[in-house]
Parts: structure tokens; C-alpha cells; sequence
């Protein structure tokens, strides 16, 4: 077992305070959650997550298991891990990866700077990964920094659109009831086959759900319920749920959880991964530009970005503030710069602001590309050669007749 990242920093406070939440429907909302903090007698728990994510994505059909599939130059699990990250009172987390995938790992955890990660060798089968977590957890290693937590959630690395909302709602229902589980609809209804091909059962669609990830326990209902668990279950189970039910006798409380929650498995599901990120990150734009500008051009330009782009929200920067920003991580959810230039002597400005964007975590996420009007012209030609490039992949209706200079 190994601790990830070795400027790992801790989250402020260790976990989240559900005394308030105690007998109220599991429906609470991140803003409950503050609500009941600023309570006086109210109680905080340690929560940690483990991750499985030491599977081959046999279904997936390519060479590199699916939690290393580039999303947008990036891997799937790095999506996974910064949503967890962004919910400051997980306070662990715990990834099972293969022997083989560990040095993979290690380099996605310093590369995209993720925190909070510790790693464990995963198991043959998705039981087994998770189980060598819960142990990892149990054993209050002193040289680890890792303590067993109160409640534990469960969650699959191949499912990156997980919110805090729904974190919430599974910890705070597993602290009540032991065991919690996020469930859909059934999209298609499930029927059992008989030996000779024929159908058998027809289940009714609308009494039955799928079970989804995230799910969350009470530590020691989980840890028990694996501890005592058949080598039948660990081989060929699939639910955490009903080893929580079997085992342990806890029935767990479910929670209808949002559509995005759904288990990348096969090829298309990175293509819709990745049409679900583009959507998420076309939604902020920050403007940089000097406020001496001719305003004209400049509103003309804000205008049509806004015909453009649906609820895009704008900022505008002027270049310094931008800089400020961009170093101080203050604009850690904008992914897209506009920088406005009408004299080209601004764009001296421009430059540096690019190569702080550069040097920043964000140009590693979504490489910063830029078309220059100005004298190099064999580096215009290069920036405007991967432009074209990328448009012809993207097959964007909106550029088609468009005339690129660079
Ligand atoms: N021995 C295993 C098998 C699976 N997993 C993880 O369990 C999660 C859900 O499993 P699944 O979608 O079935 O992943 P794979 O086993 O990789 O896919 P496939 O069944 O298509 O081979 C994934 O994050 C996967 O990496 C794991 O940690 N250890
Ligand atoms: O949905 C789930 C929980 O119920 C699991 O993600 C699912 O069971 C994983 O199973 P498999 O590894 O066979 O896809």
C-alpha cells in the first residue's frame, strides 16, 4: 500500500456533520450539508472512498484498460478522481489498481495533481480489488497517514460524473440505515432465459431498478460483510449491496440518482464521456482584454460569442487580473481564454499571459492553442496546421466555408 502524491494535502475539515440530517429523507444537498455544519452539538464523520479501478475493460475492446482511455488527452480515472477530490470532506481515497498499472498511476496522480490518493494493489475481480481497500482502511497504518473511517463510499473509477449531491445523499443515508446504494430506472426490462433459449421470466420494468455507484456503508458493515463473504461472492459477485445484505444483514436504503451516473463499459460510452465534458466546459469564458480598447469591436465580439455558445457565462479580465487569476488558480473551473487584442502591440500582454496558461495545471488538462497574426510565420503556420487538423476531426458545421489566416 502506498501513499499517492507526495505534496498531498489534506482537506481542511475531516468530514461531513449529518447530525441534522439524522431521520430527514437522504435527499440532503451540498448546501444542507453547510447549513448543518454551522449547527452547534452538530457531529462530524470521517468518510473515505475506495475506488476500484483494477479491471482489464474487456467489453471496451481496446488494448488499455478503459480507466486509462484518453478523454480529451486525459485519462478517465483522472475525471473520477478530481470529483471526488472536489468534495472536501472525503478525506481518503483509495485506488486498487494492478501491479502492472501502478507506475501508470503514480504518473496520472503527479501529472494532474491529484491529492488525497492512496494506492493499492487490486484483485482478480472487482470484489477482491475492493475488499484489499476496505483492508487498507481497516488497519490504521501509522506510516500511511490512513485511519478507518466511520462510513465508506464505494465508487467505480469508470464513472466520472459523480456530484457531491448524490456523495451526500448515500453517506447520509448509510449512516442511518448502514448501507446505501445511488439507483436509476431500468432503461430496458430484464428478463431470465431459459436453458433452451426461450424466455422464462419477464420481470416488470417499472418495480425494478438498476443499481448504480456511488454506494456508501457503514465501515464496519462493509469490512464484516467482505471479511465473512464466499469465495463464490468474491469471484462472481457484482453487487456490494447484497454482500452488505447477506453478510452483515443490512438492508440498505436507496437513493434515485441522477442520469450521468451511468458505468463507462463500452467503446461508445467514451465517445458520450467526452461529448458530456466538451458540454461542461463550453459553459465558461473568460475574456481578456484591456479596458482601454475601443468598446465597439469588443461588444460586437461578446455578442456574438453569447449567440453562440448557450448559457455561456463571461467573464471579462483585464490582462494583469488574468494573470493573477490564472496563477492563483482562481479561475479553476474556466477552461477557455479569449484574449482580445484590436492593436497588435497589445500583444506583448498576450504572450504572457499565454505562457502562464502554459505553465499552469490547466494547459496540461486542454492544451492551449494559438493562432498569431504577427511575424513567425513558420510557428503560425504550425498552430494554424494543428487547428486545421483538429477541425477536420471535429467536423465543426460551424467553420465549414470559413477562412483561416494565420
Ligand atoms: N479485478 C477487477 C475488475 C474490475 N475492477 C474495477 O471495477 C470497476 C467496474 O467494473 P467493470 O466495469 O466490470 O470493469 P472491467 O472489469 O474493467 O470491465 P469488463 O467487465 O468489460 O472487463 C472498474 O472501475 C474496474 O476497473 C477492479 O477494480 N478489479
Ligand atoms: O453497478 C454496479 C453495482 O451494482 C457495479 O458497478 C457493477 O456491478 C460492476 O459489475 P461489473 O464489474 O460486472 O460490471
Amino acid at each position: 500500500m502506498e501513499r499517492g502524491s507526495p505534496g498531498a494535502s489534506r482537506p481542511v475539515e475531516p468530514g461531513p456533520c449529518l447530525s441534522s440530517l439524522r431521520g430527514a429523507e437522504p435527499a440532503a444537498s451540498a448546501s444542507t450539508l453547510s447549513a448543518a455544519r454551522a449547527q452547534p452539538g452538530s457531529r462530524v464523520i470521517a468518510v473515505a472512498a475506495v475506488l476500484p479501478a483494477g479491471g482489464c475493460g474487456e467489453r471496451m475492446g481496446v488494448p488499455t484498460p478503459k480507466q486509462f482511455c484518453p478523454i480529451l488527452e486525459r485519462p478517465l480515472i483522472s475525471y473520477t478522481l478530481q470529483a471526488l477530490e472536489r468534495v472536501y470532506w472525503i478525506k481518503d481515497i483509495v485506488v486498487a489498481v494492478t501491479r502492472e498499472n501502478m507506475g501508470a498511476m503514480r504518473n496520472i496522480i503527479q501529472k494532474y495533481q491529484h491529492t488525497r490518493i492512496s494506492l493499492v494493489e487490486a484483485g482478480e475481480t472487482r470484489h477482491r480489488s475492493i475488499f484489499n481497500g476496505l483492508k487498507a482502511l481497516a488497519k490504521d497504518q501509522p506510516d500511511t497517514q490512513l485511519s478507518k473511517p466511520e462510513v465508506v463510499i464505494i465508487h467505480d473509477a469508470v464513472r466520472p460524473f459523480v456530484e457531491e449531491d448524490v456523495l451526500l445523499k448515500v453517506v447520509a443515508a448509510a449512516k442511518e440505515h448502514g448501507a446505501a446504494g445511488a439507483i436509476r430506472p431500468l432503461v430496458s426490462t430484464v428478463i431470465s432465459p431459459s436453458a433452451d433459449g426461450c424466455l422464462e421470466i419477464s420481470l416488470e420494468r417499472a418495480r425494478h431498478r438498476a443499481s448504480e455507484m456511488p454506494q456508501a456503508f457503514l465501515f464496519d458493515v462493509i469490512y464484516e460483510a467482505y471479511r465473512q463473504c464466499s469465495d463464490y461472492d468474491l469471484e462472481f459477485g457484482t453487487e456490494c449491496l447484497h454482500l452488505a445484505l447477506k453478510y452483515s444483514h443490512t438492508k440498505a436504503k436507496l437513493v434515485e440518482g441522477p442520469p450521468d451516473l451511468w458505468k463507462v463499459t463500452y467503446k461508445r460510452d467514451l465517445y458520450a464521456a467526452e461529448s458530456i465534458i466538451k458540454e461542461r466546459i463550453s459553459h465558461a469564458v473568460c475574456v481578456v482584454m484591456d479596458p482601454k480598447q475601443d468598446k465597439e469591436p469588443v461588444d460586437h465580439f461578446l455578442e456574438a460569442l453569447k449567440n453562440e455558445l448557450n448559457d455561456v457565462k463571461i467573464e471579462s479580465r483585464e490582462p494583469g487580473q488574468a494573470g493573477r487569476d490564472i496563477q492563483q488558480s482562481n479561475l479553476e473551473q474556466c477552461y477557455n481564454f479569449v484574449s482580445m487584442n484590436i492593436m497588435m502591440s497589445d500583444f506583448q500582454e498576450t504572450r504572457k499571459l499565454l505562457h502562464m496558461l502554459e505553465e499552469s495545471n490547466l494547459s496540461i488538462l486542454y492544451p492551449v492553442v494559438v493562432v498569431s497574426g504577427e511575424q513567425k510565420l513558420q510557428e503560425s503556420l504550425r498552430q494554424g496546421a494543428i487547428i486545421i487538423a483538429s477541425l477536420i476531426k471535429e467536423r465543426s458545421s460551424a467553420l465549414v466555408g470559413q477562412l483561416l489566416v494565420a
